[in-house]
């Protein structure tokens, strides 16, 4: 019997045994950041062990980061002392940060791609769980905990067990003005968020193979909110065209063994997958999230569900819940909401063509009266490109705060948030309770669709939006 993607890499980094079900895997990157490494180090020091492989260790200061000015103290005491000891620990280890003063300073797992950090076939980890990210060249990436960071510091190695396999088919054209997060919502919502737990999830068909690598990479960011350990796309020649020529890629007589190699790394034919959901991309329109979860999610147009409508209990519950934190009521529209925050970055959506998509909509427009909006490039390559293509322009003009990189308004933990009861048309990933600050309304959308909530001061569907671009 053949084998799937993940099978393939898997196997092939196992350097030990420990019990029947157990494995030790050979780690090719570690990524760290400021918020999961300082216990680790220290569990280090107090163990009087070294980094085993400082060169495959790569740190970026992101999520305490103000992204409204480049101090270290400039989101508060706790972020800064989390930045200070991220600083000191790479010092004392010899690990490669790009701290506040690097040009190519972002969130991490933006960085990573960019820097030809993260390539085909390689088993990537991060604490952080949307690792997931890297899932797009075709890497096992997955999250891990600070323990277990700790471990691959100390060894370059950790202990996994077999993951069941999930098979996510998109085939068919996507719609204008539909993107790759509005897929990734429909899946999570087709799903739900636990529909993928214990499953590391392989995307494929048409669909997938007509997305560029910042698509993919928003597909396989948000794998993990429908529960699955990671997500994965069979590299090809996008992924390859992407890689060459960056910092770390394989260069010169390199390249082209790699490429050889990376085209292996498909699932088989004949490969068998313990789960196998479709979705047909024509019939996708632009999501919008109604509740606190992603899996609450709706096409832009549609009226919000009523919980007596999910048989489950407690999907019932949750939807009851969430209507009220969120201040909604069931057969209500979003398109009749206002908005009174905009935020465009994170990992999932802070790239060039998440910059382009939403720049395009703005081109020659201006927010509304009374909404704050922010557009928050996913590092400094992004911010300097979209510079020089005239975007950052376009969203000043327009009325935009344009940003320094790093995680933001993504989440409660630096010097930007949404207030109590504020409602956010953001582009990030996670829509609990509090995520953007205590009583914060988050609801996620594409870049196209944050940028249109802007110009018209309430959610709309970015095709009907009048004389939208594209
Ligand atoms: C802070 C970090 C551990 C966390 C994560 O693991 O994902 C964060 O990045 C998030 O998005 O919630
Ligand atoms: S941008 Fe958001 S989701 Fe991504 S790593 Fe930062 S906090 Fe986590």
């Amino acid at each position: 019997m053949g084998q799937t993607l993940y099978q393939k890499i898997y196997h092939s980094h196992v350097v030990g045994k420990l019990n029947a079900s157990t494995d030790l895997l050979f780690v090719d990157r570690h990524l760290i950041h400021e918020v999961t490494s300082p216990q680790a180090f220290s569990g280090l020091k107090l163990a009087g062990r070294a980094v085993r492989r400082p060169d495959l260790t790569f740190a970026t200061m992101d999520h305490n980061v103000s992204t409204q000015r480049r101090s270290l103290d400039a989101a508060g005491e706790t972020s800064r002392k989390q930045l200070e000891a991220l600083a000191a620990n790479c010092d004392e280890h010899r690990i490669p940060l790009l701290d506040l003063t690097h040009p190519d300073q972002g969130i991490v797992h933006v960085i990573g791609p960019e820097q030809g950090l993260t390539q085909p076939g390689m088993i990537i980890v991060c604490g952080d769980s949307h690792t997931s990210t890297h899932g797009a060249f075709g890497a096992l990436a997955f999250g891990i905990g600070t323990s277990e960071v700790e471990h691959v510091l100390a060894t370059q190695t950790l202990p996994q067990q077999q993951a069941k396999t999930l098979k996510v088919e998109i085939n068919g054209d996507l719609p204008a003005h539909v993107t790759p997060k509005d897929v990734i919502l429909a899946v999570i919502g087709k799903l739900g968020t636990a529909g993928g737990n214990g499953y590391v999830a392989e995307f494929c068909g048409s669909a997938i193979r007509g997305m560029s690598m910042e698509g993919r990479m928003t597909l396989c960011n948000m794998s993990i909110e429908m529960g699955a350990k990671a997500g994965l796309i069979a590299p090809d020649g996008t992924t390859f065209a992407y890689l060459k020529g960056k910092a770390h890629a394989p260069q010169a007589e390199h390249w082209d063994a790699a490429v050889s190699y990376w085209q292996s790394l498909h699932s088989d034919a004949d490969a068998v997958f313990d789960k196998t959901i479709s979705l047909d991309a024509s019939s996708i329109s632009p999501q919008i999230t109604w509740g606190t979860n992603p899996e609450q999610v709706i096409a832009v147009d549609e009226p919000i569900p009523a919980p007596e409508s999910f048989s489950d209990d407690t999907k019932r519950q949750a939807a009851e819940r969430a209507l009220q934190y969120m201040g909604l009521s069931a057969g209500q529209k979003l398109t009749d909401c206002a908005v009174d925050v905009v935020f465009i970055g994170s990992c999932t959506n802070s790239r060039i063509e998440d910059l382009r998509a939403a720049a395009s909509v703005v081109r020659d427009r201006k927010v509304a009266p009374g909404v704050r909006a922010l557009v928050v490039p996913g590092s400094g390559v992004v911010k300097r490109q979209a510079e020089q293509e005239g975007l950052a322009e376009i969203f000043k003009q327009a009325g935009f705060e344009w940003r320094e990189p790093g995680c933001s308004m993504c989440l409660g933990m630096n010097d930007d948030q949404v207030a109590a009861g504020q409602r956010c048309a953001s582009t990030s990933n996670r829509n609990f309770e509090g995520r953007q600050g205590r009583g914060a309304r988050t609801h996620l959308v594409s870049p196209a669709m944050a940028a249109a909530a802007a110009i018209a001061g309430k959610f709309v569907n970015v095709a009907r939006l009048e004389g939208a671009a594209q």
